[in-house]
């Protein structure tokens, strides 16, 4: 029987989850809780209501989550209140992407259509690869960081914890992006990225202080 899950979190990521649980099969999405849910049904799943469901639905036998926030912190931060309700996390991994067997995926982590996890490549806990981005060999990503649509980490880079890299930027080879830091669309990252940075342009340089959370 397919284990059933609930997904937190009825926007946009949201979507592009319960998208993923379709092609994936073997899970079950029951249907998804929001802090303010704007409406009663997405693509077909109920909206459950605020995350106060959540104890029933563990009572209800719903014993797996993922999290569809797209803010790294607020992210890990509901991942710890339901990991406290007893919700297990599993690592979702599209269908179509491409992950080398050598590649590693951490709970609650999410890999989207496209993507590609080179050899050794380590995804951490809570993070997401998005459409399409490219993680080389031995490339590192740490807790809650989220490498957006079409971005290029060559070998060896290392993302650090709760950092974005933005759609479509690239980085040379064996560069570190600082935790928290975010590399704005578009960029090319040629040294390393102290953590906390805001960087953009081409080559990619200070832009100011990490935008206030859901900003970008
Ligand atoms: C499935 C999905 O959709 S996943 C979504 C993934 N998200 C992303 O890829 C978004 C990444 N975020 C960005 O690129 C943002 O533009 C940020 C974080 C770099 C900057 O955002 P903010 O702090 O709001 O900056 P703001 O838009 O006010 O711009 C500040 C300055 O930086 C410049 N700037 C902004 N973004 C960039 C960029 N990517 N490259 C170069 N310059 C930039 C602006 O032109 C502006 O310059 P000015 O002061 O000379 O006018």
């Amino acid at each position: 029987m397919a284990e059933k899950l609930v997904i937190l979190g009825a926007g946009g990521h949201g979507r592009a989850l319960i998208e993923l649980l379709r092609e994936l099969g073997g899970i079950e999405p029951v249907g998804l809780v929001d802090a303010t849910p704007a409406l009663p049904e997405m693509l077909g799943l109920p909206v459950l209501g605020d995350e106060s469901v959540l104890p029933g639905l563990r009572r209800a036998g719903v014993g797996l989550a993922c999290i569809a926030i797209g803010d790294a912190a607020a992210r890990l931060a509901a991942a710890e209140r339901l990991a406290a309700l007893g919700f297990g996390f599993p690592p979702l991994v599209h269908p179509a992407a491409i992950r080398a067997r050598s590649a590693t995926v951490g709970e609650g982590s999410v890999v989207l259509p496209r993507a590609v996890l080179g050899a050794a490549a380590r995804v951490g806990r809570f993070c997401i690869v998005n459409t399409g981005a490219i993680l080389e060999h031995d490339v590192v990503v740490e807790e809650g960081a989220h490498c957006a649509p079409g971005c290029v980490l060559p070998g060896g880079v290392r993302v650090g914890a709760r950092a974005l890299v933005g759609a479509g930027a690239a980085c040379r080879p064996y560069v570190t992006i600082g935790a928290g830091a975010v590399v704005g669309t578009g960029a090319a990252v040629t040294e390393d990225v102290p953590p906390g940075a805001v960087v953009g342009g081409v080559p990619a340089r200070p832009l100011g202080q990490a935008p206030a959370p859901g900003a970008v």
